[in-house]
């Protein structure tokens, strides 16, 4: 077999480009890993991504591959053979598709970013709403170890990367994940128990440090 060519374009502290992180490792393919400073993006983002100008990006074989839930279905087609993410049943396929675009519409949207940027009602509407999509996730995992099932699954890649920004979020929010979700809290301490995901997921308080920067440089505060 041809040797392949695998370059990930991303940017440490960025969930999307932890989902793509996790994947890889989940599926042990080695990679070059190219860090993209944002503010000054390199001339081949630029070019593998010209139409959103953001990370990350894979390359396979010098093709690009973009958006971060793209990428991760890719790379499962790709090596379905190795922990299969997605499962083989168009219907739970269908489910597990579902939950991710619940994930991408109410945990890791614009709006929830108003926990930690917002302040008074703005900020307090955005807690209770992404409190209560928290709930729903944790009824959806029930008593399963991993929404995947007794495996890592399409939905734990792409909802595990928020766990690294929750002490963020909670720091800035003024509330306890534990007190309100227990059992996602729980989830993604499973997770981390592996090593595809603890290698992935940035420390929480380096996160924080960067969230609080942010804050200053967008001048909400
Ligand atoms: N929907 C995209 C979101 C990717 C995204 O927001 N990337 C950010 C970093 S967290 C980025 O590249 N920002 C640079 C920019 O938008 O100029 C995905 O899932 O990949």
């Amino acid at each position: 077999m041809e040797k392949e060519e695998v370059v990930l374009l991303d940017f440490w502290a960025s969930p999307f480009g932890m989902r793509a992180r996790i994947a890889l490792a989940v599926k042990g393919i080695n990679y070059e890993h190219k860090e993209e400073d944002l503010s000054n993006k390199s001339g081949l983002l630029l070019k593998t991504n010209p139409v959103l100008k953001q990370i990350p990006v894979l390359i396979h074989n010098g093709k690009p591959v973009c958006e971060s839930l793209i990428v991760v279905q890719y790379i499962d087609e790709v090596w379905p053979h190795r922990s299969p993410l997605l499962p083989l049943d168009p219907y739970q396929r269908a489910t597990a598709r579902f939950w991710a675009d619940f994930v991408e519409k109410k945990i890791c949207s614009l709006e929830s970013r108003k926990i930690w940027a917002a302040k008074g009602e703005e900020h307090e509407a955005a807690k209770k709403e992404f409190i209560e999509s928290l709930k729903l996730l944790e009824g959806e995992l029930g008593n399963k170890a991993y929404f995947g099932g007794e495996n890592l699954g399409y939905v734990d890649v792409v909802l595990v990367p928020m766990y690294s920004w929750f002490y963020a979020y909670e720091k800035c929010g003024n509330f306890s994940f534990e007190t309100e979700c227990p059992k996602l809290v729980a989830w993604a301490r499973r997770c981390l128990e592996q090593e595809s995901v603890s290698k992935s997921l940035p420390d929480q308080e380096k996160i924080y440090e960067y969230a609080l920067q942010l804050k200053k440089r967008f001048g909400f505060e």
